[in-house]
């Protein structure tokens, strides 16, 4: 996503373990990107919660990429989706699970986030919803 950026766009990576972190770090450097991404550790809803403590960061962001603890995914929907400009894109990863979410037996509270997830992106007015079939699935939710 860095690489994609034009000049003087910026990239916010945020982790709640500085493991990946680090290692991501090492990349960004080797791409020549690390100026562009601005890194945030701590719990995600925190970190976006405290972009959205700035007014000049509401509706300002062209893309957001959604790849964490699954039950978290709705909080972060709603907080990115006030930080995302209007035509910006909010995309959520791993929506298929890996085919579980299409099992209504499938108890576990990672398939049933997703499910829920999945349901309630479906008829949410605010965005126009796609959903792509690669990989384990992804969403993409153009804010309307
Ligand atoms: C599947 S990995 C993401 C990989 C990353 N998207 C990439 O492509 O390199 C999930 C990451 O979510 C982080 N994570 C899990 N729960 C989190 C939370 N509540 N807040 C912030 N990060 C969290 C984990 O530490 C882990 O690094």
């Amino acid at each position: 996503m860095a690489l994609a950026l034009p000049p003087g766009g910026r990239l916010v990576a945020c982790d709640r373990d500085p493991r990946p972190l680090a290692l991501a770090r090492e990349y960004w450097a080797k791409a020549g990107v690390a100026d562009k991404i601005e890194e945030r550790l701590g719990a995600a809803s925190e970190s976006l919660e405290a972009l959205l403590a700035d007014p000049a960061q509401h509706n300002s962001y062209d893309f957001a990429f959604i790849d964490a603890d699954k039950k978290g995914y709705r909080a972060y929907y709603e907080q990115l989706l006030r930080l995302v400009r209007p035509g910006g894109v909010i995309a959520v990863d791993n929506v298929l699970w890996y085919g579980r979410v299409a099992h209504p037996e499938e108890a576990d509270k990672n398939t049933a986030a997703l499910q829920e997830l999945n349901d309630f992106l479906l008829k949410d007015e605010r965005v126009a919803f796609s959903l792509v079939p690669v990989g384990d699935g992804m969403a993409l939710c153009t804010k309307r």
